[in-house]
Parts: C-alpha cells; structure tokens; sequence
C-alpha cells in the first residue's frame, strides 16, 4: 500500500495554507494586540524578526530604537510580544511587585531552564534564589574578596609581562579572561586561569564569542547550544574548542563526584554552590536538585556572571581612558586612599571613595552599550503599562537603554558624566540604574559583580599609568546576542606599572 495518496497530499497542503492563511488573519485583525503598530510583517509571524537578526544580522540594539521612530513608544515585535520605549515603563514592568513569568522562547535558547536564570516561573525561581543568595550576599563577598583580588592580581601580572615585552593589551579580552576565573574561583573553588592565556587568547573565552550568536539563532529554533554539555566523554569529538570542553568536562566531573560522594565537598577551598545547593536544610524539605539541574545552574552561573561583568568594566575603563580629566582625577584619588603600593586596600575602603570611583563605576554602568529586553509575560488579569492597557498573556519589554539613554531621567544621556553621581540627583540617578533589572529576578549577583569592578578598576588604574593605545583606541559597537557582544575594534592599551 503506498504510504501517500495524491489526493491526501493536496489535501495536507490545502490545510497548511487555509491554517496559515487564517493565523495571518487573526495576527492582523482579530488577535488582542491587533490595535498596537509595528510591521505588518512582525505582527503575522516570529519569522520576521528571526530573518532580521539571524539572515540580516541586525542588532536587536539598533532594530528596537529604529521601529520606535517610525511607530511611536509602543511597537508590537511579534505577534504575542510588544516592546515600551516610554522609561514609565519599566518600572510597571520590573518592580519588586511583579511575580512575572518569563518568555519561555527566549530562555529555552539556552538549555539552563532549571537554573536561577532559566526558570521560567517565579515560584521556581524564587526557590533557587534563596537557597543561593547567602552565598551571593553582601557579607559573603566581603568574607571571599581576597579571591576576587587574587584574580585582579593575576590579570595585573598579566598586564605587566604585555607591557615589558612593549605590547599593548586587548582589554576586552583581559576583562573576559578575569571574570572566567573569578566565577571559575568563586562559584566551583576551580583555578582555570584563563588570563595566563598569551595576550588575553583564552580558547574558552574567543569561544564564548562564538557561542553567543547561537543563543539568537536558539530563540527561534529551540536550543542546540546546550547539547555541548551533555554529549559523553567517550563520545571523543571535538565540540567547539578544546578548552571550551575541557571546561565543560570539569565542571561535569565535579558535580558526578560530589553527587557520588557529597562528602568530597569538604575539600573545596571555600564554601561554593554545592554547599548551597546541596544543602537539605536550605531546602527545607523540598527535594534536592537533580544532577541535571545543578549542571544547569553551573553553566548558567558561568555564562550570567562572566560577559556581563567583562563589558562593564570595559565600558568603564573605555570612558575613563577616552575621558583624560576623569583619569587623571580617578588616579589621583586611589593614590591617596592606596598610598602603599604593596598595601591593597580592602574592597569595603575601594567602595566608599567617595568621589571618582562611585561615580566613574555607576557612570560606566549607566553607558553599558546593550540592553536585553529580558521579556516577563503579562499575568492573565492583564496589567496597565505606562498609561496603557496590555492584555494577559502578551510578553512585554524594555530594554534598560530605553532608561539609561532617557534625556527625561538623564540629562544629556549619552555623554560619559561621572559628575552627575555626586551631586543632589544622585539618589534619583540611583533609583533608575537598571543594569541588573529590578524585582523579583535581578540580579542574584550584583555584589559580587560590584566587587569585581571595583577592585579591578583600582587595581590597574592605580598599579599602572595606563594609555590607549593610539593605533587602537577600541569602539564599543556591539550586536545583541541577549548579553552584547563588541563587533568594533577591540580597546587596547599600553599599562606601564607604576613604582609608587
Ligand atoms: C556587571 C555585571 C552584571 C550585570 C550587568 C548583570 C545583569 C543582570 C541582569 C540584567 C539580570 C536579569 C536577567 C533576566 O531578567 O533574565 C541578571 C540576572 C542574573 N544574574 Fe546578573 N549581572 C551581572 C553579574 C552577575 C554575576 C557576577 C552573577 C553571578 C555569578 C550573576 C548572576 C545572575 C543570575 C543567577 C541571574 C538570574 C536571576 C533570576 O532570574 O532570578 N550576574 N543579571
């Protein structure tokens, strides 16, 4: 019998397109975000968007503001999703009231979806969230600083060998190198060493790079990214670089031991997030997680702690370094709260400078050059954003640049202003940093990543007499891969240390 009859054929292909032709129908006329502009083409299908930034290779960065010209503060992105320019929105969606799911199409592209991150449903999340925010709180970082200095000592060293052997460094790639090893440190009690790699070429870190388009690709397709890690040792085949899996192996190989043998976590050097994780009592009677989820949580921790502090302290250190003044006041500063060279200070004397370092640190987030509009959906009631009502169900969001780059929150908003942080607004400045988001699913990391700026800005602000390298002054053009990635000239710079 053949397996397809003509008629049958027809017959499936004449449902195809009546389907097809009715979504198209209803995207335009009768679906409840009907009323709201954008491309007609957006408002019938995802695969609009898809061909934008997959085929054209448009930054969602550059597409968001241009759509916002030509249809005003509202713009329906795809047929369920519209995106706020108005800065009123954010705060209607980011706030600490809103228990918001978040966009399972956008997560799933990254294959962590029962980690801290990936969770797509508040409960979930908030689980997770308070098993590990002891280990990510203010008075644990303050316990652990010295393994964030550890680190900004090694990049330093790092510098210095570049510097004698006259060349310059590609600070892009040393801001990436150190964060690796600080979460590598931090979160796994493992040394990768990533910044010893010659000139910053760290094979995990070019390879990250690579990674990062395919997220994008993953938001349309479903996941392929996350099936790196899963593929088995004996397997043999070279996924992606060798040190990317050699990464991936051993963070797989410590969760195996310590699920085998949780008493091998007595060996970590400090506490790290298996402690945590592993810990019934933070639990509180609800099951431990798998080893699926911990695998999870350790690819998501890398990846959610590592890009994003690497661009903020290149975004910072490019503005210092194209901004003399500010340098020259920056240096001035940690000269006289670091007088002694060989005397580091302590992370909680770097965050109180009261001046420079504060301002030149928020500035430097405030320009950070991407803003992923992290999408929450709309619970089923619906919900009134910025003036207008949106119905439930829609995925809304906005990207924090919609904030940041607001000549109404912020005067002159593209200009690098440390100034703006230490006078009257600055309380008001702070209220509308948005850099880790807000509510219920910011940031679990924010003081650690504070730690890291700061201690690495005067670590090399103050250990050396840092110039731009002139043939490569740097540019801070990215594309939007969810966390931005530089596609201009990397920064570099010529960091000649200091003897006093
Ligand atoms: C300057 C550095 C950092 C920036 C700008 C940043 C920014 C953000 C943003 C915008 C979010 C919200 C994501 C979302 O809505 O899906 C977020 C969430 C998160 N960040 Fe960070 N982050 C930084 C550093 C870190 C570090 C060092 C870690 C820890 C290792 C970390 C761990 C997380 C986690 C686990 C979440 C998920 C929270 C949740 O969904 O409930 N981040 N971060």
């Amino acid at each position: 019998m053949a397996l397809f009859s003509l008629p049958g054929f027809f017959a499936a292909i004449a449902t195809i397109l009546a389907y097809s032709t009715w979504r198209i129908v209803y995207s335009l006329y009768f679906h409840p975000l009907s009323h709201f502009p954008g491309p007609k083409l957006a408002a019938c299908s995802r695969l609009w968007l898809a061909y934008r930034e997959i085929v054209r290779g448009h930054s969602l960065g550059d597409l968001r503001p241009e759509l916002h010209r030509q249809y005003g503060e509202i713009v329906r992105l795809a047929p369920n999703e519209l995106h706020f320019s108005n800065p009123a929105a954010y705060n209607d969606i980011y706030n600490h009231k809103n228990k918001w799911d978040k966009d399972y199409l956008l997560y799933r592209a990254f294959d962590m979806d029962t980690s801290t991150i990936g969770f797509i449903h508040y409960s979930n999340a908030k689980q997770r969230r308070d098993v590990l925010a002891p280990l990510f709180s203010r008075t644990s970082i303050l316990q652990m600083q010295s393994l964030v200095q550890e680190r900004v000592d090694v990049l330093c060293d790092a510098l210095a060998h570049q510097f004698a052997a006259g060349k310059s460094s590609d600070l892009v790639l040393g801001s990436r190198c150190f964060s690796v090893d600080v979460i590598m440190a931090f979160c796994y009690a493992k040394n990768w060493d990533a910044t010893k790699a010659p000139d910053f070429e760290s094979d995990i870190v070019l390879a990250s790079h690579a990674v990062l388009p395919l997220f994008t690709a993953g938001k349309y397709l479903g996941n392929f990214v996350g099936i790196m890690g899963y593929i088995p040792k004996w397997f043999g085949i070279n996924v992606g670089s060798p040190a990317t899996r050699a990464l991936f192996l051993l963070l797989r190989d410590q969760i195996d031991e310590i699920v085998r043998n949780p008493g091998s976590l007595e060996n970590a050097s400090h506490k790290i997030i298996y402690h945590s994780l592993l810990d019934p009592d933070a639990h509180k009677g609800r099951p431990l997680p798998s080893k699926l989820s911990l695998w999870h949580e350790a690819g998501a921790l890398l990846a959610a702690g590592s890009d994003t502090t690497a661009i903020s302290a290149t975004t910072i250190s490019y503005h210092v370094l194209h901004n003399p003044e500010v340098q020259q006041r920056l240096v001035k500063e940690l000269r006289t709260a670091w007088p002694v060279l060989e005397e580091v200070p302590r992370y909680e004397v770097l965050e109180k400078l009261p001046l420079l370092q504060t301002a030149v640190v928020k500035e430097g987030l405030r320009m950070f050059p991407g803003g992923a509009a992290l999408p929450r959906v709309v619970p089923p009631d619906g919900a009134t954003i910025a003036g207008t009502f949106i119905p439930g169900g829609t995925v809304v969001g906005q990207c924090f640049l919609c904030v940041h780059r607001s000549p109404a929150v912020f005067s002159d908003p593209d200009a690098f202003i440390p100034d703006r942080w230490l006078g009257e607004g600055a309380k008001t400045h702070e209220a509308s940093l948005a850099v880790f988001s807000k509510g219920p699913r910011s940031c679990i990391g924010i003081n650690l990543a504070y730690c890291e700026l700061y201690t690495l800005i005067a670590g090399v602000f103050r250990r050396f007499d840092v110039t731009l390298d002139a043939k490569r002054p740097g540019d801070l053009t990215i594309v939007e891969h969810f966390a931005p990635v530089f596609k201009g000239q990397h920064l570099r710079a010529y960091c000649k240390p200091v003897s006093d």
